[in-house]
């Protein structure tokens, strides 16, 4: 399924033959320009140049990192991917041959190839793109084509006593190749998206499901392969702050290495903004659902751009035109089109596309209940084998509403429920009786199989991201870290808002205290709301808007971008300011109304020890957003937790009278270590007015009811610190053990008789 006519590699061919430098060979036959020119570039790598006279169109393939080659054909093969195979195609493809001329090449190419790998060796690791670009120098990114090919694929549904409830997908076959785009198409539940996720090796592991069958790349299996794959899923989650090309840029610099100059990554970033259409929001923010941003369209181009970065040979994009409108669908299709076009191996799964979408499909794999209904080229001949089959579709019809209707159950009375079924089946049967006469239908070509297995290092080589240090990783995330935080201005003003009318609240009802002895009951209680009021607001904030940024960090991590450990700490000192700022504003205004301890000194210890507290509830907030699979779990898990720490906050129940079992709960509890800080911080060496003998006399003997007598307010910020240090320790450990698992492709297994029962539940 090779395109020839579309394997276009224009970037790379340019940028090859501009930096064309010595030539070592030349000749072929009587043609000018040459056959055939082996030369050196500028940067000393390799090329070589097939031209067969009278086809100009010159076509490029990416070869080891040391050798490039370009080469044209009247009757376009694949490129082949190795200098031995280029030569079994030049020989049995040039008109006219002039044999001694070819071997000759082939001879000093091999020569070449072979001294070369020697130096490849020692440069390990490095990328094609690894050599350092001149300025002004376009950056090239090779496609390797590769074809994907998939065997019996099984995935079977257990309930809780390994008894089979479904089959999700009943020995699925079939093939997808460069330049082509596969759309796998069937009702609503008919299996798609598990497909895909089958073939992206990305299904999510469960110790319900089993999955057997084979999947390969290239003839080899797909665990071994080093082939880069890019999964576009369905839902594009992004920081809603960044603009599109920050976005962008963001991900080439974590994701490009480091030798790429700043110039060359940003052309290659404007290069991408160009391809996906995405040049007249470059400079528009993401947005979400409170700040408009891009369109949806631009969003699904956007998560595409993301993921080609890394250059990958293949591309799964789950219902990518799910929730856009005609036109923004369009333009998606026809940008993953384009990229089938440019070599990428292109596979998406659809519901029901219209017929300007469906004619852009080269390839279509129809699903019903998981099984197979049709698999084979998309256009006359799917139209052709259901007319042969007696479902002629009607002229002037869209062939995808057709097949869906063709295939779809109706469930609108029983007799039609089963002679739905009964056609479905009919369907499947006709299908897989047509697959095994016929043998799949396209075996890997022979090129695929020619493959010199060393290509597959190079591939590495190319593909295998080049990670940066600990301090880059930190300065970039920092960066992305501090827009998303200060240009959040709608959250910053919510809880600017919230802060000062909570001070005036409290500031109203604890208006100016006195030093008679009830403002004792009213200072603790005051201090008791403040550290519950600071952190209640830094928790819920957190908890808003980590689950979802936990999803783009696990997303960004499987794809290699950066370690956990810088993310985390840049995510720290970004938002230290702001999250400071709003207990400032707090003090700043209770402070005063209420009359508190009325001392800079005081003062500003207050402020510290709310501060410290929102870093702590904070920090929770993101080990409960590590926890909890979706925001509102972690909205409700939060909350609750955080109203154990209160009751054990040391106002409601003294610390010396809390029963054995919870002793623990108040040493760990973020509220008890800041009232006690604020407690000792107001009390000390205060004195109130006394009228009996059984009057407190100073804020010591109120210390000491509290059991907080003897203490230092610097001991509770270093309890509050240590708590804060624990929960981001453990939001740590959690991210890094919820790494997302895949499960495992079992090789293929005769599906039991008993499984088979349960076909079509
Ligand atoms: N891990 C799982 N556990 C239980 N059932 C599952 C699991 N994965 C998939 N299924 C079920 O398998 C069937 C196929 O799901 P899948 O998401 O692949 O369908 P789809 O064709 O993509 O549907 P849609 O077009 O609605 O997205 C559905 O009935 C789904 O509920």
């Amino acid at each position: 399924m090779m395109g020839g006519k579309r394997h276009n590699l224009e970037g790379g061919r340019r940028a090859g033959a501009e930096r064309r430098g010595r030539v070592i060979f030349s000749g072929g036959g009587p043609s000018s320009p040459p056959l055939l020119n082996l030369f050196f570039t500028k940067q000393g790598r390799l090329f070589l140049d097939c031209l067969p006279p009278g086809y100009p169109s010159l076509r490029c393939v990416s070869l080891p990192p040391h050798l490039f080659c370009f080469c044209t054909s009247s009757t376009p093969p694949p490129p082949p991917p190795s200098l031995c195979s280029l030569c079994v195609w030049g020989l049995s493809n040039m008109v006219p041959p002039n044999v001694a001329t070819i071997m000759a090449a082939g001879v000093a190419a091999l020569t070449l190839r072979f001294v070369s790998k020697r130096k490849a060796k020692s440069d390990h690791g490095e990328r094609v793109e690894d050599e350092e670009l001149e300025d002004g120098e376009s950056p090239t990114v090779g496609v390797v084509p590769v074809t994907v090919a998939w065997d019996r694929i099984e995935c079977i549904l257990r309930d809780k006593r390994g008894n089979v409830i479904k089959r999700l997908l009943q020995g699925v076959s079939g093939e997808a190749k460069a330049g082509k785009l596969l759309a796998i198409m069937g009702p609503s539940g008919s299996g798609k998206t598990t497909l895909l996720n089958v073939l992206a090796g990305q299904l999510a592991a469960s110790p319900r499901l089993r999955l057997t069958g084979s999947l390969s790349i290239n003839g080899r299996p797909f665990s071994k392969s080093k082939h880069r794959v890019a999964y576009v899923r369905q839902e594009d989650l992004f920081f809603s702050q960044l603009t599109v090309r920050e976005t962008l840029a963001l991900a080439a610099e974590l994701q490009l290495p480091k030798t790429w100059k700043p110039n060359a990554r940003e052309r290659y970033v404007q290069e991408l903004l160009y391809r996906l259409g995405l040049v007249s929001c470059a400079d528009t923010i993401v947005g979400d659902a409170k700040v408009r941003g891009i369109s949806g369209g631009e969003k699904k181009r956007l998560s595409i751009a993301c993921e080609l970065i890394a250059s990958p040979s293949i591309i799964f994009a789950d219902e990518p035109t799910t929730g856009l409108d005609a036109f923004q669908a369009e333009r998606v299709m026809e940008t993953l089109r384009k990229l089938a076009e440019e070599g990428h191996t292109v596979v998406c799964s659809i519901h029901q596309p219209r017929g300007s979408i469906y004619s852009k499909f080269d390839d279509l794999i129809l699903l019903s209940s998981g099984a197979v209904v049709y698999a084979g080229p998309a256009a006359d001949h799917a139209l052709k084998y259901f007319a042969d089959l007696g479902h002629k579709c009607p002229e002037h019809t869209n062939p995808a509403e057709y097949f869906a209707d063709l295939i779809s159950i109706d469930y609108s009375s029983s007799d039609n429920e089963i002679a739905a079924r009964k056609k479905v089946a009919d369907l499947v049967e006709a299908f897989a009786s047509k697959q095994k006469k016929i043998g799949r239908d396209n075996p890997l070509t022979a090129l695929d199989l020619l493959m010199d297995p060393d290509d597959e290092k190079f591939i590495h080589d190319t593909v295998v991201s080049n990670r940066s240090g600990f301090l880059w990783q930190f300065q970039m995330l920092l960066r992305r870290a501090w827009r998303q935080t200060t240009r959040d201005k709608s959250t910053n003003r919510v809880r600017g808002t919230m802060s000062i009318t909570s001070a005036l609240i409290f500031g109203s009802i604890f208006w100016r205290m006195g030093r008679s002895q009830t403002s004792i009951q009213d200072r603790m209680g005051l201090l008791q709301v403040a550290a519950i009021n600071t952190a209640m607001s830094a928790l819920t904030k957190t908890v808003n808007v980590f689950p979802k940024e936990r999803a783009i960090v696990q997303r960004e991590q499987a794809k290699g971008s950066y370690s956990l450990a810088p993310y985390l700490i840049a995510k720290l000192v970004a938002e230290a300011p702001v999250s400071a700022a709003f207990p400032l504003m707090f003090g700043a205004v209770v402070y005063p109304m209420t009359r508190l301890n009325p001392s800079l000194q005081r003062f500003l210890t207050f402020s510290g020890v709310m501060t410290v507290e929102a870093f702590a509830a904070s920090a929770m907030g993101l080990t409960v957003g590590a926890i909890a699979p979706t925001t509102e779990a972690a909205l409700a898990l939060g909350p609750s937790l955080m109203t154990v720490f209160i009751v054990f906050g040391g106002y409601y129940v003294n610390s010396d009278n809390t029963p054995t079992i919870f002793r623990w709960i108040p040493k760990v509890s973020l509220i008890r270590w800041a009232f006690q800080a604020l407690s000792i911080n107001e009390f000390k060496g205060l004195t109130f007015d006394v009228k009996n003998s059984f009057d407190l006399q100073d804020g010591d003997q109120v210390l000491e009811r509290l059991s907080f007598g003897g203490k230092n307010v610097q001991n509770a910020v270093n309890q509050e610190l240590r708590i804060a240090l624990f929960w981001y320790w453990l939001t740590y450990v959690l991210l890094k053990r919820n790494k997302a698992k895949f499960q495992v492709l079992e090789a293929p297994s005769k599906v039991t008789p008993h499984e088979l029962a349960v076909e079509d539940v």
